[in-house]
């Protein structure tokens, strides 16, 4: 455990897999100056290597940090996913470790919503195969097969943040929306929910699956769902690429029994833009390839830098956990008079107690105190009006049960 009292020059910022610019003004605005700006993910190796010296790391979707990456990562603070998903970190090893996970919840929903009415539309007209014909000097030039957005039914699978974007974008095309999801939603405008994906799937000319990475959606969208779906219609996956069984739908694009398909996202994604691009997909013309870019838009990746650079300032300037993905949150007001403590531990029965304890066996006022907990850890801030801390914060650390313990600077 490699416990923090560090000024604020003294911080390094890692931040990977080329995250927006708007990220690094934001640090060296706030005065972060360590910062190491790379434009690729790393090898496993490269990346134990380097986490080890950071206190902040920035990632997008590629770069896996599993608790076997963290082990390494002593001196690490917190992490900013510079995207939505989440699932690259195991999130639960990193709160045992005291590593809070900051992520942009809704920076590019607009972004992926907007790609998906496109693919929408270009797959009711078939243009992925005729684009590709014409390439090659052919001249498709048929109504057949081809069809207008306005009337037709989208399915929407997962009617959270960006499927229920798209429903609203959808229904102002014309589209007739159905959804189907795990949990109660308020339905936007005129969509329906539906009560099963076998209804959903039987209805929709467009299927689009808006779903996390969870072990329940794991492979979701399979042969026997394929199956379900209407003769003709089409898929669409920008979510994530362990949700669809990717050779079930080689099939059913071959079979013709799909008239297309627009697929953002695959099981195994290449590492950066020189390593080849391997699916059963490619030479399907019908499908539309994309390398995983729903969200990148030059609007989006600004205001993720902005917004997850954000969040990391606060925590690391000022405590504040508030919207982090897997710590007890906490809003804290600003300290300019008070020293600031910060405790983050196993939630164990006496562990406020024995906080208290060493508090009040030392001089000093409190003029704050904040606690939260979940039911693996807790995170108590505290206050102080002394200039003298370092004593106290050791006994602090040497209470049983410490995950970390520091003092902001
Ligand atoms: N292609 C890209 O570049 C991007 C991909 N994504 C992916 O899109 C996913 C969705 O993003 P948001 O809409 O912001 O998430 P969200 O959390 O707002 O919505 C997800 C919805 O899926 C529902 N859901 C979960 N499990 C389900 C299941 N088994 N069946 C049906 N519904 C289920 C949830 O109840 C929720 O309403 C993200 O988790 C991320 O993996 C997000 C942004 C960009
Ligand atoms: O832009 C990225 O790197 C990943 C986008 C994405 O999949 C997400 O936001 O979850």
């Amino acid at each position: 455990m490699a416990d923090l009292s560090l000024a604020k020059d003294k911080i390094r910022v890692l931040l990977l897999e080329g995250v927006h610019p708007s990220a690094v003004k934001l640090f060296e605005r706030h005065g972060y100056h360590q910062i190491e700006y790379l434009k690729t993910s790393l090898s496993d190796a490269e990346l134990k290597e380097k986490i080890a010296d950071a206190h902040i790391i920035g990632i997008r979707s590629r770069t896996q940090l599993s608790d076997e990456v963290l082990a390494y990562a002593d001196k690490l603070i917190a992490i900013g996913c510079f995207c939505i998903g989440t699932n690259q970190v195991e999130l639960d090893a990193a709160k045992k470790r005291g590593i809070v996970v900051f992520n942009a919840p809704f920076s590019n929903t607009r972004s992926v919503a907007e790609l998906v009415l496109a693919e929408a539309i270009m797959l009711l007209r078939r243009i992925p195969h005729k684009n590709a014909m014409a390439h090659q000097g052919g001249w498709d030039k048929s109504a057949t097969g081809s069809f207008e957005a306005r009337g037709k039914v989208l399915g929407i699978i997962g009617y959270g943040h960006i499927g229920s974007q798209l429903s609203v974008l959808a229904e102002q095309l014309g589209m007739q929306v159905r959804y189907y999801d795990i949990e109660d939603k308020l339905p936007m405008g005129n969509a329906v929910p539906v009560s099963t994906l076998d209804d959903l799937l039987s209805e929709a000319d467009i299927v689009t699956l808006h779903v996390p990475q969870t072990p329940q959606t794991h492979m979701m969208f399979g042969a026997r769902q394929l199956s379900r779906m209407k003769p003709g219609s089409a898929l669409i996956n920008a979510s994530r690429g362990t949700v669809v069984d990717i050779d079930a739908l080689a099939e059913a694009l071959k079979s013709e029994r799909l008239s297309g398909a627009a697929i953002d996202v695959f099981p195994q994604e290449p590492k950066g833009n020189d390593e080849a691009f391997e699916s059963p997909l490619r030479g399907l013309t019908q499908c539309i390839l994309t390398p995983h870019i729903g969200g990148s838009t030059q609007e989006a990746q600004e205001n993720i830098g902005i917004e997850v650079a954000g969040k990391l300032v606060r925590y690391s300037d000022n405590g504040s956990t508030l919207s982090a993905v897997n710590f007890p949150e906490v809003s804290l007001p600003a300290h300019t008079d008070a020293r600031r403590l910060l405790h983050i531990h196993q939630n164990r029965p006496g562990m406020l107690n024995a906080i208290n304890q060493v508090i009040s066996e030392s001089s000093m006022n409190v003029s704050g105190q904040y606690l939260q907990t979940d039911e693996a850890i807790g995170y108590v801030v505290i206050d102080v009006d002394s200039q003298d801390t370092q004593a106290i914060l050791q006994r602090l650390k040497d209470i049983p049960g410490t995950i970390r313990a520091r003092e902001l600077l």
